[in-house]
């Protein structure tokens, strides 16, 4: 059974789309950082969304809805969320305060490490784990306002190489935080397949098993001389079934919607954001739609956040599932392994879902 790392084994990026800016040295906003509107509303364009305005938010403090997961209606509440925003937030999610604040203190403190001591976990061309941009950097025309951390499983080998004699906090957080996250993706994929009506035999045999994949992002903004011509992470759908996403407590983080345009994400104190990846929209059929987003940034605040990304097994075999077929007539999809969907992603991004369009 191959792996999340090995998925992305062939998939080389470019050096200069892997090493980030070093924040600390820069007192204005390089030209290769300087964003026009018109670079983020193309590549909005090539996903094929249209209408709403790009800029101006107008939706009168409409945003994803906030649920408890204790509530009796729970089932019923995240699926309407799903359909109708593809993202919402969820307080009483079980994981704890301490174990979400410890990891994004030590988010905070990789971040703040010199420049030179980060680059020594940089991730490798070929790699998928460490210090680096963003994946998606090479489809726009700027870099982004933004440095990452990405852990699949132990982070022990790049964590050695930044704190040769103690990393062992660190790596045990990251761990302890993938298991409590596996558990909470598994509960939501339940809750959502109940929502969806799938039936026993219908049902996914590998939600709980030891293969369905897993990967921590940590991701910083750090603040910026000049945050409206800067962008933080572009526009971009996850590649996930679903993603949670703990933000630190300053905005930044906003989706789209049809018809309102950007709409922000208020950080809530005691609730975790979770959002529709690709899979989860090729396994509905198109019924839940695999949400937009982006994040922008700030001249005073640094924006942390910790996302982890649940999935399928890499060889397994995605396709809507029949009970949602049946609503709309026809598989809108063609089946295609979750590693093939990366590479897929991996060439074309906002166009991978077209390309598998039946
Ligand atoms: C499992 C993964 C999803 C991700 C690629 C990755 O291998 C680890 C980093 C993830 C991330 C975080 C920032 C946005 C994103 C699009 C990117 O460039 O790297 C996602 C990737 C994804 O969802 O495809
Ligand atoms: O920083 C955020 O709030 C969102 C991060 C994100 O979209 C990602 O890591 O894929
Ligand atoms: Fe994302």
């Amino acid at each position: 059974m191959a792996t999340l790392s090995e998925a992305y084994r062939d998939l080389s990026l470019p050096l200069h789309h892997i090493i980030p800016l070093d924040f600390s040295s820069v007192g204005s906003l390089p030209d290769s950082h300087a964003w026009l509107q018109s670079d983020d509303e193309d590549y909005r364009h090539r996903f094929s969304f249209n209408g709403g305005s790009c800029s101006g938010y107008d939706g009168a403090g409409l945003s994803i809805p906030v649920i408890d997961l204790l509530d009796p209606n729970a089932t019923e509440l995240i699926g309407l969320a799903c359909e109708n925003w593809g993202a919402f937030q969820l307080r009483n999610h079980g994981i704890s305060r301490n174990l979400i604040e410890e990891v994004e203190l030590e988010a905070k403190h990789l971040f703040a490490l010199p420049t030179e001591q980060k680059v020594k976990a940089l991730r490798s061309p070929g790699g998928a784990t460490g210090y680096g941009r963003a994946r998606i950097s090479p489809f726009f025309p700027k870099y982004m306002w933004h440095e990452g951390f990405t852990i699949m499983g132990s982070p022990s080998g790049d964590a050695k190489k930044i704190w040769p004699n103690g990393s062992a906090r660190f790596c045990d957080l990251m761990e302890e935080y993938q298991k409590q996250m596996k558990v909470l993706a598994e509960q939501l994929t339940h809750i959502i397949f109940k929502f969806l009506n799938i039936s026993e035999e219908e049902k996914i045999n590998w939600v709980g098993s030891t293969n369905s994949t897993g990967a921590v992002q940590l991701n910083s903004y750090p603040c910026c001389p000049e945050p409206k011509r800067a962008m933080g992470l572009a526009p971009h759908t996850d590649t996930s079934l679903l993603t949670i996403v703990h933000q630190s407590q300053t905005t930044g983080l906003q989706i789209f919607k049809e018809g309102l345009g950007w709409v922000p994400v208020h950080p809530h104190p005691s609730a975790l954001v979770v959002n529709i990846g690709d899979l989860f929209h090729i396994i509905s059929n198109a019924r839940f739609p695999c949400v937009l987003h982006r994040v922008t940034v700030n001249r005073t605040h640094q924006r942390y956040s910790v996302a982890y990304f649940y999935g399928p097994p890499v060889d397994y075999v995605v396709s809507p599932i029949p009970a949602t077929v049946l609503n709309k007539s026809v598989a809108r999809f063609r089946s295609v392994t979750v590693k093939e969907y990366i590479g897929i992603k991996a060439k074309n991004l906002g166009g991978a879902l077209a390309l598998i369009s039946a």
